[in-house]
């Protein structure tokens, strides 16, 4: 009976027009009950042999056969418990224990606790294991690979296939291992293939193939080999052939040859098409084959099954250790929302303190002769209220929590001041300000220009901090009403007089003073929210790919659409964490407002964590290392931050701009969440539904493009 049958198996990586052909049209045939030694130099292909039997990569053309069905097939058991895969790499879950990596992959195959644990506790002795409470991440390569190869018989599976187990173990324990297979195919129908870089010890093999630049040169018994090349090791047997083949440029070519003369027909051309919902080919030439044992493993054959509470159990597992047990991630996740918030809240918004002024007062001799109360607190006045010096009236009103005074005794003086940075503008007091002031309050018909220009208060300011330059202005201005008010007030005038007729009654939302901090923080959080999503989500799908953990987990059977819904859940969780964490700090410690609904909050800002973590998820996908990823993720974020509205309003931006900015994944949200916070407003008002609307648009297009990139990338 056999185990694995590869017929013209051709594989080739890149575009059609540039092909570098890993497979070309190979033969394999691997018996039930018997050891297969896949042996072959450094990239001759056999990893990608080996991935296209477990059906994690599919074959350009030619036919597999995995115990009775082409791998892949739904309900197969191909990928999943019927096979065993240990990859070259560990593949392994660094933050669980040894014990845990057992159970993980138990629970993947639908074991009980029990038989787990029965087997769990055989693989430990025989394979000498350590503590069954050390974390992988703490064990040696060796222990690591021990585990690997644990972790890979834990189900007792049909067939096995071992990439390279033995590298890094020490001659007894190869041996060790080499018996235990030896073994278990002479006393079950359990089918091996094992790559090795070690030749000699494939002489305990059943069969051996011997692969050199993706087709097999010999697949016969060691004994056989030997006999029919005269060799006395295999080793020798092995460089026979490949110098019989050529040297491998000529060996290429000839392959071409091969290629041509095997141009793939449609009977052997595996179909590629695939069921939207199951990540693996329906079609088949081998479909109707039914030669497959039944088996007794609940959700294998026959029956096809989404998922399990086990499945479940097992991922959900992995994802919450994988992050509890990593102290960055737990203060990436928590700590760092309540920490970027206390910086905002903390440091925006405040009004500038320490700014210096330079004042130069050509109205008195000395500038401290301002200081004498007579000229700030009483004002000898009389029915014609005469004024006297009142320029330092007006610096008195000048306080010091706007900012200090420094006298200069000059205007060039402060001018240089002000060039040099040591004063962020300058008030200038002509000579005869008060008189000219008394002049045109009291002949304003016939009052000159210089005296219009000397009653001036002169202000000159470094303009090229706006905030700074903003809050003197204000201030300023709100120093001069209080000044002219006190005026009035002091000659009996009414104290209106001295105002410009304009004025700004209650506002209709927000303050009088309009905080800037309110304006910026529903961006800002949600800003956060989105791109800690995106962050978690990539950076946990690319470690998993890159540790190997990813692919091993879809061989045992699990689907990407099992991965995407554990992960939506435990990162659902977090979500609603950081958001509730993140609403309740800003209301309970900076008592920010929120006029409208904690829930229509919470919900929206839940919504956009999913939308970020769709976006992680596509840049995983796409994305081979966490480098790539990070310039994905900076390089979309910045563009999403400028054109968003956060830092300059939509209005202000050109149509075009304006309008590619309202499709970005918060600036309407952002809007949104403002006006609930605001102004009250709730889900039935129109633009937070919108805020809703494009939330969810997002959400739906990224999963769309995710599941298209998983389909691709196959
Ligand atoms: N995803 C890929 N894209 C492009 N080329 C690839 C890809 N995967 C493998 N290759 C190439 O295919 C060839 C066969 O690789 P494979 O990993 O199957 O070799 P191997 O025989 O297992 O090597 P080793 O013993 O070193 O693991 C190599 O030249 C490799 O660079």
């Amino acid at each position: 009976m056999r185990s694995v049958e590869v017929r013209g198996g051709y594989k080739y990586f890149g575009s059609s027009s540039d092909k570098k052909i890993v497979l070309n049209h190979l033969d394999m045939t691997v018996n039930t009950g018997t050891i297969y030694g896949l042996l072959g130099a450094s990239g001759c292909g056999k990893t990608t042999l080996l991935s296209c039997i477990v059906g994690v990569r599919k074959l350009n053309s030619g036919k597999i056969n995995v115990l009775g069905r082409p791998p892949g097939v739904p309900g197969s058991g191909i990928p999943g418990p019927r096979i065993g895969y240990m990859p070259q790499e560990v593949a392994l879950v660094d933050e669980f224990t040894i014990k845990e990596t057992l159970f993980y992959f138990g629970r993947i195959y639908g074991m009980s606790e029990e038989r787990i644990f029965e087997r769990f506790k055989l693989l430990h002795e025989l394979l000498e294991l350590p503590d069954a409470n050390r974390f992988i991440v703490n064990c040696s390569g060796g222990q690591q690979r021990r585990v690997s190869f644990a972790a890979a018989m834990v189900h007792e599976p049909e067939l096995l296939i071992l990439d390279e187990p033995t590298v890094g173990l020490d001659p007894i324990l190869r041996e060790k291992i080499w018996h235990f297979l030896v073994e278990s195919t002479r006393r079950s129908k359990l089918a091996v293939i094992i790559t090795t870089h070690y030749i000699e010890e494939a002489n305990q093999a059943n069969k051996i193939g011997l692969m050199r630049n993706g087709i097999l040169l010999a697949e016969d018994s060691p004994k056989n080999i030997l006999t029919q090349f005269e060799c006395s090791n295999l080793e020798e047997a092995f460089l026979m052939l490949s110098q019989k083949q050529g040297k491998s440029e000529e060996a290429d070519s000839t392959l071409r040859r091969i290629e041509s003369a095997h141009a793939p027909t449609e009977d052997v051309i595996v179909d590629e098409k695939s069921s939207p919902d199951d990540e693996f080919p329906l079609k088949s030439p081998l479909k109707r084959n039914r030669s497959f044992q039944e088996s007794k493993r609940p959700g294998i054959v026959g029956k096809l099954q989404l998922t399990s509470k086990s499945r479940m159990k097992a991922l959900m597992t992995k994802n919450i250790l994988q992050l509890v047990r990593q102290p960055s991630g737990i203060i990436f996740c928590f700590l760092f929302p309540i920490l970027q918030l206390s910086c905002f809240y903390l440091a925006i918004g405040g009004n500038p303190k320490n700014l210096k002024f330079g004042i130069v007062n050509d109205e008195v001799e000395d500038y401290r002769l301002c200081q004498n109360d007579s000229l700030i607190t009483t004002f000898a006045h009389d029915y014609t209220c005469d004024l006297y010096k009142i320029s330092c009236r007006f610096l008195h009103e000048l306080t010091p929590d706007i900012a200090s005074k420094v006298y200069y005794d000059t205007k060039e003086e402060a001018q240089d001041a002000a060039k040099k940075g040591k004063i962020t503008g300058y008030i200038h007091f002509a000579r005869n300000f008060t008189e000219s002031i008394a002049e045109i309050r009291d002949d304003g018909r016939y009052a000159t220009n210089e005296s219009f220009y000397t009653s001036e208060i002169q202000i000159f300011m470094d303009m090229t901090d706006q905030q700074i330059s903003f809050f003197l202005e204000r201030k300023l201005r709100s120093t001069y009403i209080r000044f002219s008010e006190n005026l009035m007030a002091d000659c009996d005038f009414p104290l209106a007089l001295g105002n410009i007729p304009i004025h700004f009654y209650e506002p209709i939302f927000g303050k009088a003073e309009g905080e800037f901090k309110e304006f910026i923080a529903p961006g800002i959080i949600m800003t956060m929210i989105f791109f800690l999503a995106t962050l978690v989500t990539s950076t946990i799908f690319i470690t998993d790919k890159l540790d190997g953990v990813w692919d091993r987990t879809l061989i045992a059977g699990i689907s990407v659409t099992e991965l995407l819904v554990a992960h939506v859940f435990t990162q659902s969780v977090i979500m609603i964490i950081q958001c509730l964490e993140v609403v309740l700090y800003a209301w309970y410690v900076f008592n920010a407002e929120n006029r409208g609904d904690n829930v229509t909050v919470i919900g929206l800002l839940t919504l956009l964590g999913f939308a970020g973590m769709f976006y992680g998820l596509l840049i995983s996908i796409f994305c081979e290392s966490h480098t790539t990823a990070s310039f994905v993720a900076t390089g979309s974020f910045y563009p999403m931050i400028i054109l968003c509205g956060l830092l300059w309003p939509l209005e202000g931006m050109p149509t075009i701009l304006r309008y590619i900015a309202y499709t970005f994944p918060f600036t309407i949200p952002s809007l949104a969440v403002r006006n609930i916070l605001t102004k009250g407003w709730s889900i039935t008002h129109s633009q937070v539904a919108n805020g809703f609307g494009v939330v969810i648009v997002w959400i739906v297009v990224l999963f769309i493009l995710c599941i298209m990139g998983l389909k691709m990338k196959r």
